[in-house]
């Protein structure tokens, strides 16, 4: 058995507002093992990045707060951690990058600087060896004339190369897990592919797991080993990136691929939009929160929430499609032909 290194159970996180408590994730279950990459995928505004900041317990800052379920991390309840023992996790155990690598660098700052302060906090270490192994940071993350760049202002260096130093940074502690919220959104798609390349390379050399948060089914089929799909605070489809693919058993999950060139098999000339928009946090629909954009809702769907159902073991869909046998097939059938094999 894998050993579970990140264990997420029932969490509902939400915000106080004059309106009242809104919930912005609720009841989500999610967990990692050692060594894996599940991506948190979904349209914006589907709660990825609030999962993000509640596990890092960084939501308490934000005007927002855990209201239920528990984040096992080794064994753990973060949850239950002060914000004085959080610091020490978010620093050594659990790092976190973010989309926009120029807002979390510090301009006036030498990148050499920068990561070096990050290994003399985390790694205990004098500065001159912390600057020494600052250079062999950017070696890691593939900076060329690592020497020089050290010396260098975040402004003197590509999109591309700083998110590199934001990355050397947040391993400077040696994290056993990385999250990551939309890394590489902020740059171009050949920066973007190389910068994924980089995370893969480096989770293989360095073992540790990571949590990637995306709105890209692409970026998703690139790296990860499970995906969990959100729709409006709930994961409504988890399972593994092979299952997920071959497989996708909630309606959402299949408009999220064939809205992306190539990924359904298709040549990617007739690109599919869901219809509709994702709805507010005041303004949930009654029953299944996908409903009012499903081209698949019945009665049942427009009056009751439905539980995760399981598709096939380790593979779990939130649809009323899946409550009798067959239904599944029904939907699929209508929206595709059988694939004869
Ligand atoms: N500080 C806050 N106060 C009130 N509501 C918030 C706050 N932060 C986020 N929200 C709300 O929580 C919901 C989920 O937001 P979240 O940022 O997690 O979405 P996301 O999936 O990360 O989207 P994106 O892809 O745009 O980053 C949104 O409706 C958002 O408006
Ligand atoms: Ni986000």
């Amino acid at each position: 058995m894998a050993e579970k290194l990140l264990e997420i159970e029932n969490l509902t996180a939400g915000f106080l507002t004059v309106g009242g408590t809104v919930k912005a994730t609720e009841h989500v279950s999610l967990s990692l093992d050692k060594g894996q990459t599940v991506c948190l995928v979904g349209e914006s505004g589907s709660g990825k990045s609030v999962t993000s900041l509640a596990i890092m317990r960084l939501i308490d800052y934000s005007g927002g707060a855990i209201l239920e379920g528990s984040i096992r991390f080794q064994g753990e309840d973060l949850t239950k951690r002060s914000q004085d023992e959080m610091i020490r996790i978010r620093g050594n155990k659990i790092a976190m990058i973010f989309q926009d690598p120029m807002s979390s660098l510090n301009p006036v700052y030498t990148v050499g600087d920068q990561i070096a302060e990050s290994i003399m906090l985390h790694r205990k270490k004098g500065k001159k060896e912390a600057h020494k192994m600052a250079v062999d940071m950017l070696r890691l993350v593939g900076i060329p004339a690592p020497e020089i760049r050290a010396k260098q202002y975040p402004h003197e260096l590509s999109g591309g190369m700083c998110q590199r130093v934001v990355i050397a940074i947040a391993l400077a502690c040696d994290p056993d897990l990385l999250i990551a919220d939309e890394p590489t959104t902020a740059l171009d798609v050949t920066v973007q592919a190389q910068i994924l390349d980089l995370l893969r390379s480096l989770q293989k050399e360095l073992g540790m797991s990571i949590l990637l948060i995306t709105h890209d089914m692409g970026v998703a089929a690139e790296m990860a080993d499970r995906i969990a799909v959100m729709y409006a605070g709930i994961i409504v489809e988890e399972g593994s990136a092979n299952d997920i693919f071959a497989r996708p058993s909630h309606p959402y999950t299949e408009g999220l691929l064939k809205s992306v060139p190539g990924l359904d098999g298709s040549r990617g000339d007739e690109l599919y939009t869901i219809r509709g928009n994702i709805p507010g946090l005041s303004q949930l629909p009654v029953g299944c929160r996908f409903h009012p954009r499903c081209p698949h809702a019945k009665d049942i769907c427009r009056e009751k929430s439905p539980p995760a159902f399981r598709v096939t073991e380790g593979h779990h869909a939130s649809c009323w499609m899946y409550m009798e046998e067959g239904g599944a097939a029904a939907w699929k059938n209508e929206s595709k032909p059988e694939v004869s094999r």
